[in-house]
């Protein structure tokens, strides 16, 4: 088991990481998710002892890392799989990694085996895909046979195949009893994953929960109804008949109603009552990636200025009316469920109920005044920030590696 108790750590006047405690448990596959920036790998990397916390513990099987007894044979890890010697072939690659744990050499070729990098084991690294480095690197996590597994971003690069088999892998080393710890951003691809789910932004624990319990606080019912178009006053009539009720209507871009707080089987018995029609009557759930996106979005540090769609839009002609707002697009939160803490089960030592920044979170999960808000005042501004300083600004994006011919044989630096 991995534990880490009040973990914090500083890089002088920036907090990536503040009072994170958490358990990641063996025989389960745990998604660490956040938004860029948020502390993903920083904790990584205390766990690993590569990084000492300003304050607070991290242990595996009860030890810090670099006290625990043959640390390679007991915990594996792929924390950037840029990280290799080019100059060599997969295969001496591994080698070089099992000499020094003391792995056997016969090991080497079994993982090659597992990641699928058996034809190609002999070919230099530094022409090997974005794909091909990031299983190079889950074949060096595995080499030691390790019952606790750290991935940070393991599916980066890879094609929808790779990204399935990955899924399968962690899968059945937790099936083994391993411990799986997976970092990602993407949400939809942990709850394919992970059976239970740590949240951070911004270094704070958002949420620390199943990801079945995850998906029943966080997923939204909502119902689709539509009156006959020809009739618009059958919908004005249906909609006061739902708002009397207690339901929460609101219009969808094709004129149908978006209704929540009352169960199918009612708004049906309502609409007979008042004498509406219906063309549609259908239930829905909002999925989780929106959920997780409201849940993170008061705490992302890195968020483009540019309108993405502006190029994309038509400017509307005279006198026309913009088109009404897709739900869960440019909107906070407007249909979303209460956040965990809210709805859902609290997590025992969970995230305080005001933001990192002091802000209290709003309805839905993002706290009031976050940068989205319109109109909100900045709390990331300087000077207002109490608990960390401002973000940095955004990192420059790498460019993708060049594709390499690995058809051909290259000669190696240390070709063994
Ligand atoms: N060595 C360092 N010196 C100074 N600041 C650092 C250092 N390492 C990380 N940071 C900062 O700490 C914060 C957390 O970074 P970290 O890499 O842990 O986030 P992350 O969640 O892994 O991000 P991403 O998803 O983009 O990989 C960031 O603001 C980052 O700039």
């Amino acid at each position: 088991m991995i534990e880490a108790v009040g973990l914090t750590k500083r890089y002088g006047d920036k907090t990536a990481v503040y009072n994170l405690s958490f358990q990641v448990r063996p025989g389960t596959v745990t998604g660490f998710l956040g938004p860029n920036g948020s502390g993903k790998s920083t904790t990584m990397r205390m766990i690993l002892g590569l990084d000492n916390p300003t304050s607070g513990t991290v242990t595996i099987g009860g030890y810090p890392y670099r006290k625990l007894p043959n640390a390679p044979r007991q915990v594996g890890a792929l924390l950037d799989a840029k990280a290799v010697h080019g100059g060599r072939s997969a295969r001496n690659h591994l080698l070089s990694l099992a000499q020094l744990s003391g792995i056997p050499a016969r090991r080497v070729d079994e993982v090659l085996g597992v990641v699928g990098l058996q034809d190609v084991a002999k070919k230099r690294s530094k022409g090997f895909s974005l794909g091909m480095g990031q299983r190079l690197g889950i074949a060096a996590a595995l080499l030691g046979d390790p019952q606790v597994l750290l991935f940070d971003e393991p599916v980066n690069g890879l094609d929808p195949e790779g990204i399935l088999w990955v899924r399968n892998l962690m899968k059945a080393l937790a099936a083994e009893g391993r411990t799986v710890f997976v970092s990602s951003h993407l949400m939809s691809e942990m709850a394919l994953t992970a059976d239970h789910l740590i949240v951070i932004g911004r270094g704070q624990l958002l949420s620390d929960m199943s990801v079945t319990d995850f998906i029943s606080a966080n997923s939204a019912d909502f119902a689709r109804v539509r009156t006959p178009d020809t009739e618009p006053q059958l919908r004005e009539k249906l909609t006061s008949a739902l708002t009397e009720a207690g339901g929460h209507v609101l219009p969808e871009q094709d004129g149908a109603l978006r209704v929540t707080g009352l169960p199918l089987p009612r708004i049906s018995d309502l609409a007979h009552a008042a004498d509406v029609r219906l063309w549609e009557l259908s239930p829905h759930q909002a999925s989780l990636e929106e959920a997780y996106m409201r849940m993170t979005q008061g705490a992302v540090d890195y968020r483009s200025t540019v309108d993405q769609k502006a190029g994309l839009q038509q400017p509307l002609p005279p006198g026309a009316q913009p088109p009404m707002p897709v739900p869960g697009q440019g909107q906070a939160g407007w249909y979303a469920p209460p956040p965990p803490q809210q709805g859902g089960r609290p997590v025992p030592g969970q995230a305080p109920a005001a933001g990192p920044y002091g802000a209290q979170p709003g309805p839905y999960g993002a706290p009031q005044g976050h940068p989205g808000a319109p109109g909100a005042p900045n709390p990331y501004a300087q000077g207002q920030a109490p608990a960390m300083p401002a973000a940095a600004p955004a990192p420059a994006v790498a460019p993708a590696p060049a594709p390499a011919d690995l058809t051909k044989t290259q000669p190696e630096d240390d070709a063994r």
